[in-house]
């Protein structure tokens, strides 16, 4: 077990965005989170990441518990993660973009220099190692944010939406690109409303609704299910 959300709850004043969630996650599984718009989904990754600190309940990554921990403690740990809304340093190149994430581990130039190169390879984006951030295309960018990301060297990563905003075809070239890092032996927790690529790609899917999970189980399970069609899926389909 990588890691262990156990009874998580966060309040925001009289909002409970995330109510007592719990779940495991395996050492090398892809878990999906779906569920509708202001469900928790970021808000649970802004507690395992140390961005917010927890109401009660606690996070263990690798049998430590590091709840309420720094996110910068939290990274060097092993977890990384990305962000629903994009930003890059737009005035600075692409690769110092990456540099930047790799000195986590890497902290002197020429070394941090190199993996943040071997990262860019993995995403596809070393031919715009030397461009403006800010000049990227959307898809480019959300490339950029996995790549940042990778650069801290995660046992555990948290992608946040990536593939939002992306056309069809986008989506069908970064879905390569994730599975290659499951296959690399990295750990993924993936946000995503697609649901296509939620059936693509994750071995098992948690469903949260209200701050609450009220769904777990394999990708079929959970679309099967009538809570999650009611909660979930139909308001899906009503807006298709
Ligand atoms: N820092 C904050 N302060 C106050 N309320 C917040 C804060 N962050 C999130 N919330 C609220 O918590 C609830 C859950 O938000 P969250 O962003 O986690 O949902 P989500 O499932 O990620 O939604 P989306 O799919 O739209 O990104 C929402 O009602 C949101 O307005």
């Amino acid at each position: 077990m990588i890691l262990q959300i156990k009874n998580l709850t966060k309040r925001f004043g009289g909002l409970t965005a995330v109510n007592n969630v719990s779940f495991d996650v395996e050492a090398k599984e892809i878990v999906g989170i779906i569920g509708p718009n202001g469900a928790g989904k970021t808000t649970l990754f802004n507690l395992i990441s140390g961005a917010l600190p927890v109401t009660s309940g606690s996070v263990l990554f690798k049998n430590e518990d590091i709840t309420n921990q720094k996110p910068n403690r939290i990274c060097q740990k092993g977890i990384g993660r990305t962000f629903q809304v994009v930003k890059p340093f737009g005035n600075i190149s692409v690769l110092e973009n990456v540099v930047i994430g790799a000195y986590n581990r890497l902290p002197k130039t020429k070394e941090a220099k190199q993996y943040a190169q071997y990262v860019l390879e993995k995403v596809d984006l070393i031919h715009r190692q030397d461009v403006m951030a800010k000049s990227l295309t959307i898809s480019d960018k959300k490339r950029l944010e996995v790549a940042k990301a990778l650069a801290t060297r995660p046992t555990l990563l948290l992608l946040d939406e990536v593939m939002a905003g992306l056309n069809p075809g986008e989506i069908n070239d970064i879905i390569p690109l994730i599975r290659n890092l499951a296959d690399e032996g990295i750990t993924l927790i993936v946000i995503e409303h697609i649901m296509q690529v939620i059936m693509q790609l994750s071995n098992k899917v948690i469903v949260i609704h209200h701050g609450e999970k009220i769904a777990e189980g394999s990708p079929q399970e959970v679309t099967s299910n009538p809570k999650v069609i009611e909660a979930y899926l139909g308001e899906e389909m009503a807006l298709a």
